[in-house]
């Protein structure tokens, strides 16, 4: 197994890595107030979050740390608190502040994330939107 592979390189090869590297979070269900209709106004519908969050992980498998990593447990109490609580009209403005969340409360650079309408159209088990955003001065 080359360097490389292993990770142990401190070339351009380790930089790849990095940036390669992810926390995730998939499946995360939370109900909220969403949607355009008055007859939506009136209840609570079920959403799913799947995050990927860019997050070296070589620093927090060097010390095995729950400080040195990104902690998916502290990330996902947070949107729970979040969005149980918002009332968007659209899921992409849910999608939109949920990202922004993530960028300026957690030490993440990156983020893809995708929210999920299960439901809500006849037909298909999901609809929403996917993005990706990455913090502003982040390269
Ligand atoms: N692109 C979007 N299309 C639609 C949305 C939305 O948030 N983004 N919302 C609705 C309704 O609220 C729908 O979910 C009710 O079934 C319709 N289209």
């Amino acid at each position: 197994m080359s360097a490389c592979e292993t990770g142990t390189d401190m070339g351009q090869g380790n930089d790849d890595n990095a940036r390669a590297d992810m926390v995730f979070i998939e499946g995360l269900e939370i109900e909220a107030l969403i949607g355009i209709y008055d007859w939506e106004r009136r209840i609570r519908q079920p959403l799913r979050f799947d995050l990927e969050m860019e997050f070296d992980n070589r620093k927090p498998a060097a010390s095995d740390a729950i400080a040195d990593t990104l902690d998916y447990k502290a990330v996902s109490k947070r949107l729970i608190e979040y969005v149980s609580q918002s009332g968007f009209g659209l899921v992409e403005t849910l999608a939109e502040r949920c990202a922004e969340l993530v960028l300026r409360e957690f030490d993440v650079a990156r983020v893809r994330l995708k929210l999920s309408k299960p439901g809500a159209v006849r037909g298909a088990r999901a609809v929403g939107v996917a993005i990706e955003r990455r913090r502003s001065g982040a390269g």
